[in-house]
C-alpha cells in the first residue's frame, strides 16, 4: 500500500512566463516576493508608496523597467485587473484581507503574507542553480527553520548539479530534433534512452558534456539504442570523453 499522508499542500513548479503578477508592499517580504517572481519572466506591478520602499526593491525596479511597472501609492481595487496572480505584502491586515476577497471573486490565486490561513499557496525557502529549483516547505509550521534546512541542503549539494541539468536539457532537446513525435515505442524507447545516460554518467561528467560529446553519444548511442542492438553499450562514454 503506498503511504500518504494528508494535510500537505501541493509542491508545483508554476509557469509563469509572459503572465502578469500583482504584488501590494515595497517592504522586506515585498523585496522577497520581487526577486521570486522576476526569477520566473513574469512581468509584475509593484504598488506602494515611495517612502517606504525597501532597497532591493529599488534596485530591482531600477534593473527591469521593460517587466517591473511601479506605482507609487496606496493600493486600488482596479489593479487586479490584469494580474494572473495576486501577492500582498503589506502591514494592513484589513486591506489585506480586503485584497484575498477581491481576488477569490476573482478566482485568481493569492498570497497574503500576513494571513497564513487565507492564502492559495505559501512560499518557500528557495536554492536555484540554474535550471536545479528546490524548494523547502515546513507548510506554515517553522518558515524560520526551513531557512536552516535550506542552508544544511545547500552545503550538501553537488557543485555542478545546475550545469550537468541544463546540459541533459539541451541533449533532450537534442534527441527530440532527431527523433521527434510523442507518445507510443519511440517515446518509450526516448526515456530509456535518457534515463540511462543520466544512471550512467556522473554529474560531473554531465556538467562537461560540450555540443561535441553530445553529437557523437547520440549519433553512436542513440541511433545504436534506436537499432535496438546494444541499449546497454550505447551510453557508454569512455572514448566519448577523451
Ligand atoms: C520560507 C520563506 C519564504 C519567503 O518568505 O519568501 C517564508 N518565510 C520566510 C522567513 C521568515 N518568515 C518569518 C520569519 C521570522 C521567524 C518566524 O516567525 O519563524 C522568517 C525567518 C527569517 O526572516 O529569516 C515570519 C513569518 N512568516 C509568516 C508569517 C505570518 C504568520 O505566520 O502569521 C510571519 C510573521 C509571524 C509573526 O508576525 O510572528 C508566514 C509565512 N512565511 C512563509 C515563508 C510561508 C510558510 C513557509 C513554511 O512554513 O515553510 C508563510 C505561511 C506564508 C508565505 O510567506 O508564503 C522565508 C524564508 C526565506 C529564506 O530564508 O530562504
Ligand atoms: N510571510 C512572511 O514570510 C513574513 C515575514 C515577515 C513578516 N510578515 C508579515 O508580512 C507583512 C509585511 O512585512 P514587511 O516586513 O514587508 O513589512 P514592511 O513594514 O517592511 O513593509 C510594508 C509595506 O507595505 C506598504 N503598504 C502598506 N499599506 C499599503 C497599501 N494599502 N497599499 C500599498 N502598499 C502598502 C508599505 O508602504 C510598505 O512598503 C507584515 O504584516 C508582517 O507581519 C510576513
Amino acid at each position: 500500500m503506498t503511504s500518504i499522508q494528508p494535510g500537505g499542500s501541493l509542491i508545483i513548479a508554476w509557469q509563469l512566463k509572459y503572465k502578469h503578477v500583482l504584488v501590494v508592499g515595497g517592504g522586506d517580504v515585498a523585496a522577497g516576493r520581487l526577486q521570486s517572481v522576476l526569477a520566473t519572466d513574469a512581468t509584475v506591478s509593484l504598488i506602494a508608496p515611495r517612502d517606504r520602499l525597501h532597497p532591493t526593491v529599488v534596485a530591482l525596479i531600477k534593473q527591469f523597467p521593460q517587466r517591473v511597472s511601479y506605482r507609487d501609492r496606496a493600493f486600488k481595487d482596479a489593479d487586479l485587473d490584469d494580474a494572473s496572480l495576486v501577492l500582498t505584502c503589506i502591514d494592513d491586515i484589513d486591506t489585506s484581507r480586503r485584497i484575498v476577497e477581491l481576488c477569490r471573486a476573482r478566482r485568481v490565486p493569492v498570497n497574503a503574507a500576513d494571513i497564513p490561513n487565507l492564502c492559495d499557496f505559501y512560499f518557500g525557502s528557495q536554492i536555484r542553480q540554474g535550471p536545479l529549483q528546490i524548494m523547502i516547505s515546513t507548510n506554515g509550521n517553522g518558515p524560520k527553520l526551513a531557512n536552516i534546512i535550506r542552508r544544511r541542503i545547500e552545503a550538501t549539494l553537488p557543485p555542478h548539479a545546475g550545469k550537468a541539468i541544463e546540459n541533459v536539457g539541451l541533449l533532450r532537446a537534442k534527441l527530440r530534433q532527431r527523433a521527434p513525435g510523442t507518445g507510443g515505442e519511440l517515446s518509450k524507447a526516448r526515456m530509456s534512452w535518457m534515463s540511462q545516460v543520466c544512471e550512467s554518467w556522473s554529474l560531473d561528467e554531465l556538467a562537461l558534456m560540450d555540443e561535441r560529446i553530445m553529437e557523437r553519444l547520440l549519433a553512436d548511442g542513440w541511433e545504436l539504442a534506436a537499432d535496438k542492438k546494444r541499449v546497454e553499450a550505447s551510453t557508454t562514454k569512455p572514448q566519448l570523453m577523451a
